[in-house]
This record gives C-alpha cells, structure tokens and sequence, in this order.
C-alpha cells in the first residue's frame, strides 16, 4: 500500500513558488529521505503532508485518506515530529504526552508512553515540567509526541538539527526499530551522512521542484566512479589535466581526478612517473551522497 501519495502539489507565497508541482509515492514500511538546501520546500511540503497548511493545488493521501477532506483518518496514521521547538511549559513531559494521546481518543496509553520514554531516554524527566527541559531534551519530547498513537507513518523534519551524538543515536536506534516493524519513516536532514546511512530512496528537492528521485544505492553508482587525490611533486601531466575536478578549488601541487574504474589508477600512475613528477601521498575516495547532492544542487544532474 502506498503510505504517502502526493499529487502535483503547488504551493505559492506571494510571488514565491514554494511548490511547482510535486508528485510523489511513498510507500508503506520505506525509509525515505527528503533533501535539498534550505528554502527546497521541504518543510512547507511536510507542514502539507501534516494538513497544517493548504496546497494551492494538488492533493496529498496518507494511507488512502486525503489530508483536507479527510484530515482526522490522515492524522491519525501520521505522526509529525515538527522542527520547531513548541511547548506549553506547565506540563511535565508525561502529561504532555498524555494531552497529547488524549487528542487522539486514547485514554490509557501510560504502557506505550512509558515505552517510548523509555526509548529516548526519558523516563527519569517524566515529572520535570517542560520549561525546565534543555533544548535536546525538548527535542526527545517532541519525538515522543509525534509517535504517542503509534502512527503507521512517522515524518522526522531535520530531528537531529543542532542535537548531540547522544540523542542521535538513541533516537536512530528507536527510529530504525519502529521501521523494522514496518512503519513508514520520511525524513529531512541537512546531514547527508545520516541520510545515507538511514534512508534506502530519497528525493531531492531544488526550488520547489523535484530533481533527482531514486534509491540510495542507484544514486550513489550514478555518480560515475571515485576520484584519486594526489598530492604531487612537480606538475601534472598535461595529458591527465582533464581528469581534474573542482579546478577551481586546486591548491598548487594537489589535484583530485575523476576516475571511472580503478584500472584507470594504473595509467594515471605511469603518466606520472614518466613525467618526473613524485608522488607524496595519494588516495583513493568512493564518490559519497554529499557529491552527489552537490552536482545535482550545481548542474541539475549527475
Ligand atoms: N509563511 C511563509 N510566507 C512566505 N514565504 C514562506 C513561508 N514559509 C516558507 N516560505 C518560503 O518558501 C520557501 C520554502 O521554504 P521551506 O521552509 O519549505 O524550505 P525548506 O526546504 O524546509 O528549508 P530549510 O532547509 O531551511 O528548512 C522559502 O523560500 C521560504 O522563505
């Protein structure tokens, strides 16, 4: 079943094009990752998703019900962990988690509240009230907000933002849990290492515009090859000067090459060495999703 289906989403700011027509499947029990540079439309798409704001056009289905139309099913197999930090500070974290599983119909939830207190290392702040919890802690509550009605489909705008190694990984490893049992995960971040280590598809986003769409592995193989850094001696070859990349960025003596297969590294060794020139430190780096992302972001393709 398709968890999220988004239809040509639009979504206009005065003369801004938040949105130009966002089309979309998710589908249920994905670990998908939403990317682009700030102002992509990621955070309006989601607040869509969430049915905080209205589309201009287009339409959004969680699980077969339509956000607008059908907004209380929606939410119901939705849970939102927003990248604002929101609070009324005279509850404690467990009563804002019990306001909060009320709003979904569910009066005795402490069971499944004490499990995910337990998960993101809450539990000894159960009583504390909210306006005494630092920001990381705040963030926890946040997440254990959204998840309080064990939502089918969990979307995570930028949690990690500006949190410790910690609650990283405390919140990844509940967060991968959760997926492992089949419940769809939709995230945004900024750190693309994370992305690549969590998300199996991603999207990624440019003014309001999907560019690239694909699974993690098929867009890390499209970027063609690795690149051969050296740090030389002397010049390099002219023979070998189109390999360069970032030419722009090249500080005398060092150069990165684009290499397409690691038969490639062979040559490019011997027309060094015929050349005179000595090699002081070479390596060899695997073309990763922050390369990717930036040709993508850079030349609209890879
Ligand atoms: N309420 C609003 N009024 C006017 N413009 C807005 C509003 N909300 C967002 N925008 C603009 O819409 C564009 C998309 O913003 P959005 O917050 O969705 O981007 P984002 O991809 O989430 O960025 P970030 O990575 O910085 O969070 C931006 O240019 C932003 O300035």
């Amino acid at each position: 079943m398709t968890a999220i289906h988004i239809n040509q989403v639009q979504k206009r700011y005065q003369s801004l094009q938040a949105l130009g027509g966002v089309s979309l499947a998710i589908e249920e029990g994905e670990f998908f990752g939403l990317l682009g540079p700030n102002g992509a439309g990621k955070t309006t798409l989601i607040s869509i998703i969430a049915g905080l704001i209205r589309p201009d056009g287009g339409s959004v289905t969680i699980h077969g019900h339509d956000v607008q139309t059908d907004f209380r099913a929606a939410r119901r197999k939705l849970g939102v962990v927003p990248q604002e930090l929101v609070f009324d500070p005279f509850f404690t974290v467990r009563e804002t988690l019990r306001l909060q599983s009320g709003y979904f119909g569910l009066a005795r939830n402490d069971d499944w509240i004490d499990e995910v207190m337990f998960n993101l290392d809450l539990t000894n702040k159960a009583d504390t009230n909210m306006r005494a919890l630092s920001g990381g802690m705040k963030r926890r509550v946040l997440v254990a907000q959204a998840l309080v009605h064990k939502p089918p489909v969990i979307v995570l705008d930028e949690p990690t933002a500006g949190v410790d190694v910690e609650l990283r990984q405390t919140l990844w490893k509940f967060i991968s849990r959760l997926n492992r049992e089949g419940h769809t995960v939709v995230l945004t971040t900024h750190y693309l290492e994370e992305a690549q280590a969590m998300c199996k598809r991603v999207a990624m986003l440019k003014a309001g515009k999907i560019v690239a769409l694909d699974t993690m592995s098929a867009l890390i193989r499209r970027i063609s090859g690795s690149q051969l850094n050296l740090h030389l001696k002397g010049a390099l070859p002219p023979q070998l000067q189109h390999l360069i990349t970032h030419a722009e960025l090249t500080v005398p003596g060092e150069y990165n090459l684009r290499i397409n297969d690691y038969a490639e590294v062979e040559t490019i060794l011997a027309r060094v060495r015929e050349s005179g020139a000595v090699i002081d430190e070479m390596q060899l780096q695997q073309a990763d999703l922050e390369d990717i992302f930036l040709q993508i972001m850079e030349k609209g393709t890879v």
